[in-house]
């Protein structure tokens, strides 16, 4: 198995979360020769393209000589094209490891699905990155079929390493869609967090720019020292919160209103709807 400067990357889909993984690798300096990209709509392949990497309209064209071939489309459109991809491969002596960033689309239909026409199925990895990876600063949970080897394990870990600080092999497949509704989603309620922090206090009268850099400051400021402190969260918490003050009462108004029950139901909801999307 070649590594992973040397390996032949395609992305099939070069939308949201391929161009932020392949921004990221083109920051670790991966080589743009050895990335494809097969993009259909335009705008998006004429932006990836003018990043320096290799694009195409064809799928086929784009997984043909790939080591590693990155299911980046949508989960209502991973059949189709793995159904495509598989019946190009049924020439090929060593086919390409299958990596698939789909949610909730398991091993079992894409290992099915891109099966050659000579029934060989490739070996699939699943992972679940983040947009965070557009910055090297990912997360992304991965999963193995079991014929995946130590050699293309490592290879994936280096993909994955390129772009997130943290890479978490998980037990069992299901648990993918547990972190789907984490750290894949995740960011999404980091933003949605920071537009209702910023509108609370232009609301409250502070200019929506100056509010807009506090904000923006303090999610970064607060994720940083979540990363290199050694306190819990609970205890980084408990350390903004003097007895009786602001913070106090912020606090108590979240849980009066039921933060903790509103948090577990939304990730539960996005883990719910991983599994769903699997079994359609
Ligand atoms: N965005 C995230 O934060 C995130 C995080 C983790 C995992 N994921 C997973 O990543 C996958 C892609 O999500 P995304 O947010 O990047 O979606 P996206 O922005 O819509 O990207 C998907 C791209 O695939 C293209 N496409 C559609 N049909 C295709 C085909 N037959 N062959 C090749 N390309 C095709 C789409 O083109 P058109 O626009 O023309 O249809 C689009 O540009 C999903 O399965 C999602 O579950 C996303
Ligand atoms: N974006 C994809 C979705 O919303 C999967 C995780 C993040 O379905």
């Amino acid at each position: 198995m070649p590594s992973l400067q040397s390996s032949k990357l395609a992305f099939i889909g070069g939308g949201n979360m391929a161009s932020a993984i392949i921004g990221g690798l083109l920051s670790n300096n991966v080589a743009k020769s050895n990335i494809f990209v097969a993009e259909p709509w335009d705008v998006n392949r004429n932006k990836l393209a003018a990043t320096g990497v290799q694009t195409t309209t064809s799928n086929v064209e784009a997984g043909a000589q790939a080591d590693l071939v990155i299911i980046a489309v949508k989960p209502q459109v991973a059949q189709t094209v793995c159904e495509e991809l598989g019946a190009s491969w049924s020439g090929r002596e060593r086919l390409p490891v299958v990596v698939s960033i789909a949610a909730g689309i398991t091993l079992g239909s894409l290992q099915e699905w891109a099966r050659t026409k000579d029934g060989r199925a490739p070996h699939v990895v699943r992972v679940m990155p983040n947009t965070p990876a557009l910055v090297a600063e990912g997360a992304s949970g991965a999963f193995a079929s079991s014929d995946v080897t130590a050699e293309e394990k490592e290879l994936v870990n280096a993909l994955l390493g390129s772009v997130s600080k943290a890479t978490e092999w998980v037990e069992k497949e299901e648990l993918l869609d547990v972190v789907t509704g984490l750290s894949g989603s995740g960011p999404a309620y980091f933003f949605a967090m920071v537009e209702h922090l910023v509108a609370s206090a232009t609301a409250l009268g502070l200019p929506q720019d100056q509010a807009t850099r506090l904000a923006t400051q303090t999610c970064l400021g607060a994720g940083k020292m979540l990363v290199e402190s050694s306190d819990e969260p609970s205890q980084l918490r408990k350390n903004v919160t003097s007895p009786n003050g602001t913070t106090h009462a912020a606090l108590q108004t979240f849980e009066g209103l039921g933060f903790k029950d509103i948090v577990d139901k939304a990730v539960k909801a996005a883990t719910d709807r991983a599994a769903e999307l699997g079994k359609k």
